[in-house]
């Protein structure tokens, strides 16, 4: 293997990288549907984000082993935008596509060998998983929500995880307002029936949206956005949060989930997967709504009783609804949402009148998805360059100016630990013969993560200064930039 200190030999290390990573892509009948990325520029893989020379040692394989960019693997899932591909793949690093999510069995086949993974809603993440990622130092999500990944069992592993936490909401929020018109106007049934050739020209108990009143439950990045379109379209906005939020416009908060039920024409739920949130909606909160109003739901699947929902619809309480999330999803298009025998509500659902149902598509636009290909990828980047946790979602968020990697006697430490007392005492007396050029630690919960960048430290030291740092009680995880 090439040293990472010798430039010159760069391009035959990309060479062995490329014959053995050539070996481990699974071949797939179809070019269209998996396919590798790898590396093909030498030099950008020593660059760093800031145009550096990043001679990178250690690192994302958690052993004191020589590696560049181009020796970072990253597994890319569940049809992650191209400009993701394009960055990671601007910096050298292997990338492995995949256009769905894999199966557990060929998820841990490949998750023990990469220092990345990128998915969006549907991968599973958990401990059993996340076990066998021996080199896995961070998670991207390339979405908003990160109830998919075992977010503590990560962070006690000392691997970062970075969402997009709002490049989808507008597109979430614009699918929301169509559907309230879509259901108040029985569009999706008159549509249904004149694609099989009746005509149905109705106007009983369709309505206008002027004038009606949007409950919107969680009034976040989604929420808020939503509640300026609503209002826009003259309805009238009120929601409910656990968090006293000022409203934009003239919506008002009120203080219960019941107020918000009887006073909505339409409810609209916008929090995320937690506990709290299980069965949010269910017959006692439907029996809570006015009659004849509308149910959407494009937060989460467990958030309501679907059986409950079938109910309240079989009886008129409600009048429709829409629903873009469903407890358990198919992993690919194509697949039928019916043949997962956990979903023993499917056809009674799908028989019922002015009910729409969207396949999760609520931040899938071209514009959401390159916006969350761009700012994941880029979280991933300054993690495994510059160790910047910045943004991080199960991590204390540390960062230190750009790296200063300009001289062969720096280092930049980043060193993982349990947040215990005397930990720094022991790593500032490891970094005593050395000059502390910055400092930062931060912690989050029983993880913290120090950053040093330190000066005077020559080759034997570098070792000497990890080795150190591997052996103290505290470590989870410990990566050295030169
Ligand atoms: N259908 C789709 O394609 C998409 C779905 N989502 C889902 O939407 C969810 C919300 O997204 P954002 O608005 O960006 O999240 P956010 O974190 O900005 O807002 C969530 C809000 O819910 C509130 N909340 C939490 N628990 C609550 C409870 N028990 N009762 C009332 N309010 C509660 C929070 O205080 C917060 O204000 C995500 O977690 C994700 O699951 C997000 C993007 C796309
Ligand atoms: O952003 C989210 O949380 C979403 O639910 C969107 O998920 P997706 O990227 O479409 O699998």
């Amino acid at each position: 293997m090439a040293s990472p200190q010798n430039i010159v030999n760069a391009a035959a290390l990309q060479k062995d990288i490329v014959d053995s990573f050539s070996t481990s892509v699974t071949i797939s009948s179809s070019p269209q549907q998996q396919f590798s990325y790898m590396s093909s520029s030498p030099t950008n893989s020593f660059m760093s984000p800031t145009g550096r020379r990043l001679s990178t040692s250690c690192a994302p394989a958690k052993a004191l082993k020589p590696f560049s960019t181009g020796d970072v693997k990253i597994l890319l899932l569940e049809n992650v935008n191209e400009t993701a591909i394009e960055i990671l793949k601007g910096q050298g690093y292997q990338v492995e596509f995949h256009k769905t999510s894999l199966p557990e069995d060929e998820l841990i086949e490949k998750i023990r060998d990469v220092h990345a993974i990128g998915i969006r809603s549907k991968t599973k993440l958990t401990p059993k998983i996340l076990a066998e990622a021996k080199n896995l130092v961070t998670i991207g999500c390339f979405c908003i929500g990160t109830n998919q990944v075992d977010l503590e069992y990560a962070a006690e592993k000392g691997i970062a995880v970075f969402n997009s936490p709002f490049s989808n909401s507008r597109s979430v929020a614009e699918l929301v307002i169509a559907e309230i018109i879509c259901l108040s106007r029985q569009i999706g049934d008159r549509s249904i029936e004149l694609h099989t050739g009746t005509w149905n020209k109705v106007s009983a108990r369709c309505w206008e949206i002027r004038g009606k009143t949007l409950g919107i439950i969680g009034y976040g990045h989604i929420g808020s956005q939503l509640s300026v379109l609503a209002e826009s379209m003259g309805m009238q906005v009120i929601y409910y949060d656990v968090l006293m939020i000022m409203g934009l416009g003239t919506a008002k908060q009120v203080s219960t989930l019941n107020e918000l039920l009887n006073k909505s024409d339409f409810v609209t739920l916008h929090v995320p997967e937690i506990a709290e949130t299980k069965n949010m909606i269910s017959t006692e909160q439907f029996n809570q709504m006015k009659n004849g109003s509308y149910l959407i739901n494009a937060s989460r699947g467990t958030v309501i009783d679907i059986p409950a929902l079938i109910h309240a619809r079989k009886t008129n309480k409600i009048a429709g609804a829409a629903i873009d999330v469903y407890p358990n999803e198919p992993a690919k298009n194509g697949a039928d949402l019916f043949s997962n025998e956990l979903n023993t509500w499917a056809t009674e659902l799908t028989s019922l009148s002015n009910i729409i149902l969207t396949p999760h598509i609520g931040g899938s636009t071209e514009e959401a998805q390159s916006a969350i290909g761009v700012e994941v990828s880029t979280s991933l980047v300054k993690y495994i360059n510059e160790g910047s946790s910045v943004g991080a979602v199960n991590f204390p968020e540390v960062s230190l100016r750009s790296l200063t990697l300009d001289q062969d006697n720096h280092v930049r430490v980043l060193y993982i630990h349990k947040n215990v007392p005397g930990v720094l005492r022991t790593v500032n007396e490891i970094f005593a013969q050395h000059n502390i050029d910055k400092q930062f630690s931060d912690s989050r919960g029983e993880i913290a993560y120090l950053m040093a960048d330190i000066s005077d430290v020559d080759q034997a030291d570098r070792k000497s200064l990890y080795q150190q740092l591997l052996q103290t009680p505290f470590n989870i995880s410990t990566r050295l930039l030169y």
